[in-house]
């Protein structure tokens, strides 16, 4: 084969935490894998659930960013062999194509010595993604707290509290970002503006201090959740009650459908909470499985993979979640 492989681990992300929309991500312990390397005909492998959907051509995603990447830095890599894994789900709010997005231009990145930085990246990635909040998640790790205005995109990385951890509840239809931003209204009127400016403020600082009792207030949002609620049934009444279950406070997750709940590690009430996320959307005749994740204080990772290490890529993960 054609010079180095690259093997990139990318963690999932949360995106807005609530007010914070467009601006606030976290980036949370489950992951998807790149492997790419030049190669003498393009092949691109995808596997994951529903991740057989996803073309294999040169119209495939990561393939086209990768090309942005060599174009960017100046030089030709046509052909590619790439291969991903993912445990993200699909199109469910955790950031599944800015997942994508991030691992494809940080194997190329690689693949070719490592030319761009990673604050190119993340521009590259925000202005693909159309909003930085996912992406700078899965790039640098922890939450993250962005701004972008079209052009450039600025950030800052708070270390999660050691105590934190988070619930979620995926539901089993998908809903498209596009979609859930169509649900939008195009203005807002100036309380909710407020409203929101100090909420997103707040959890900030919260986060920032580790003030975990101030976060069920500080979640709370008018911007995007009220317009997107009837997007997802069993979404509002989660929002409403979480914290009497146990929570320290509860969003949608992105785009939706997926919630998640801030919960403290020391709780002892995780299963009740569990059993009442269960139970609301079971109520509206909704499956949703549930997942505890912790916030992922590293972002995307990658390392070069020996010429000589045969490992199917499958088999190279499970060595990886087996060493962690
Ligand atoms: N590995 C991938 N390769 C190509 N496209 C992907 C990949 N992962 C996600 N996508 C694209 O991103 C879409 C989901 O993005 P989006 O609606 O923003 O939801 P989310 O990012 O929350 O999962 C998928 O329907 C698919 O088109
Ligand atoms: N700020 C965006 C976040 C979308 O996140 P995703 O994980 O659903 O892609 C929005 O709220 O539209």
């Amino acid at each position: 084969m054609n010079g180095p492989r690259i093997l990139v681990k990318v963690p999932a992300s949360t995106a807005n935490l609530g007010p914070g929309f467009d601006a606030l991500g976290m980036a949370l312990s489950l992951f998807a894998w790149i492997e790419m390397q030049a190669a003498s005909e393009t092949s691109i492998t995808m596997f994951g659930d529903g991740m057989e959907d996803i073309p294999t051509d040169k119209t495939n995603l990561i393939y086209k960013v990768a090309q942005l990447v060599f174009e960017e830095a100046g030089v030709a890599v046509p052909e590619l062999s790439i291969t991903m894994y993912s445990d993200i789900p699909l199109t469910r709010g955790l950031g599944s194509s800015a997942s994508a997005i991030v691992g494809a231009l940080v194997a190329a990145n690689a693949l070719v010595g490592s030319p761009l930085t990673n604050d190119r990246l993340f521009q590259i990635a925000t202005k693909l993604e159309g909003h930085p909040d996912n992406v700078g998640a899965s790039l640098f790790g922890g939450i993250v707290v962005s701004a972008w205005d079209g052009e450039r995109a600025d950030h800052v990385r708070i270390e999660p509290h050691t105590s934190l951890e988070t619930l979620v509840a995926v539901p089993s239809f998908q809903l498209s970002t596009e979609k859930a931003r169509h649900a939008l209204p195009k203005t807002l009127n100036m309380s909710d503006a407020v409203f929101n400016v100090g909420r997103s403020s707040l959890l900030v600082a919260a986060l920032s201090a580790g003030r975990l009792d101030l976060i069920s207030t500080a979640m709370r949002d008018r911007l995007h959740q009220p317009y997107r609620a009837p997007l997802i049934p069993g979404m509002s009444t989660i929002l409403e009650h979480a914290a009497e279950h146990g929570a320290l406070g509860a969003a949608l997750s992105g785009a939706g459908p997926t919630i998640i709940t801030f919960v403290d590690g020391i709780s002892d009430r995780k299963k009740e909470l569990e059993q009442f996320l269960k139970d609301t959307f079971a109520a509206e005749g909704i499956e949703a499985e549930t997942i505890w994740l912790q916030p992922c204080k590293q972002g995307t990772q990658w390392r070069q993979i020996s010429e000589s290490d045969e490992t199917p890529l499958m088999d190279r993960i499970r060595n990886e979640v087996r060493a962690k």
